[in-house]
């Protein structure tokens, strides 16, 4: 005999824009490599709900997972092994039966300013407009300049910078990390954590398998984790839930390295940017992940607490 085993091959669900192929396709590189050949992936492409919106405001109407749902099914009927998603765009709660297999090294997780003008917010002509479709990015620039116009800004990487180029906005913003992933981080200037907080989870890939998944996907998955990435998105998910975040509200937060701990920084924002509210807190590393949960909860409770009954429009009933 001479026919030798052929690798296992694992179906790998995600998005088919440039940026989640980029992602999926290090997911795949990782399994052959962490299985040393015993296993390949191979990428299944789905359009989202959020793929197909055309009306620049839905995006802010549509509810939660617009950008995860068809991955989500074709996991739970098994047309898929795993699915690779943004974190930042992953609801609070997975669908029942779903868990999270790995999160890998996070990538820069700052804004990126980009405009034909100007250097940075602070350097754009008064009235100029900003183009944007996340109410955060809204938000946070009508708290730092609220002489500024926003104009709804959608699509992919590629999309927004010819809107930008075309015109139809001064500047824009876009994650550092697509922008990386992509291979063109120059086209933008990465805004400091501490004048910008980002999404909660920007900058990192978030794998899901099923929870009866077999013992070696799970294994091979497992070995992609990277310990910090994985205690920051338990941080900073546990943060936007106990706030029942979604895409309608404006909340931002980002988990520091701080030697020995976590620092985590959370932050909400009135629609208009006309209140904002922070709250920090640490934990040590190598805490438990209920710990790492406290965390976030901590941090989301103390900012409700500072806000009183001013919190904008949460989907939750409180
Ligand atoms: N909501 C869109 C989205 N989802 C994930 C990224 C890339 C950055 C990341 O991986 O966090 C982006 C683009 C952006 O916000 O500019």
């Amino acid at each position: 005999m001479t026919e030798t085993n052929s690798p296992r091959t694992l179906r790998i669900g995600t998005r088919g824009s440039p940026l989640a192929l980029i992602q999926a396709n290090q997911i795949a590189a990782g399994i052959e490599a962490a299985s040393e050949g015993a296993m390949k992936g191979e990428i299944v492409t789905f359009t989202t709900s959020g793929d197909q919106l055309t009306t620049e405001r839905l995006i802010n109407s549509g509810g939660k997972g617009l950008f995860t749902r068809e991955l989500d099914a074709a996991l739970t009927r098994g047309e898929v092994d795993l699915t690779v998603h943004s974190l930042k765009d992953v609801p609070s709660v997975l669908e029942p039966g779903q868990v999270f297999a790995a999160f890998p090294e996070r990538e820069d997780p700052r804004e990126g300013f980009l405009s034909p003008h100007a250097k940075s917010l602070k350097d754009l002509p008064r009235g100029a407009k900003v183009g944007t479709a996340s109410l955060r990015r809204e938000a946070q620039t009508r708290a730092l300049r609220p002489d500024l116009e926003i104009v709804t800004f959608r699509g992919n990487v590629a999309t927004r910078m010819r809107k930008l180029e075309e015109g139809l906005a001064d500047a824009t913003y876009l994650a550092m990390a697509g922008l990386t992933r992509l291979g063109q981080p120059e086209v933008a200037t990465p805004i400091p954590l501490t004048d910008m907080l980002p999404a909660a989870a920007q900058g990192i890939v978030g794998v899901v398998m099923r929870e009866d998944a077999d013992a070696d996907t799970a294994a091979v998955l497992h070995k992609l984790n990277h310990v910090p990435t994985a205690a920051a998105a338990m941080i900073e998910r546990a943060f936007l839930l106990a706030l029942d975040g979604s895409c309608r509200t404006p909340i931002a937060a980002h988990t520091f390295d701080k030697g020995e701990e976590w620092h985590l920084v959370g932050e909400v924002l009135a629609m208009d940017g006309s209140a904002r509210w922070r709250a920090e807190g640490v934990c040590r590393k190598g805490a438990s992940e209920l710990q790492l949960e406290a965390l976030g909860k901590d941090i989301a409770n103390e900012i409700r607490q500072q806000a009183g009954g001013q919190l904008p429009a949460f989907e939750g009933d409180w």
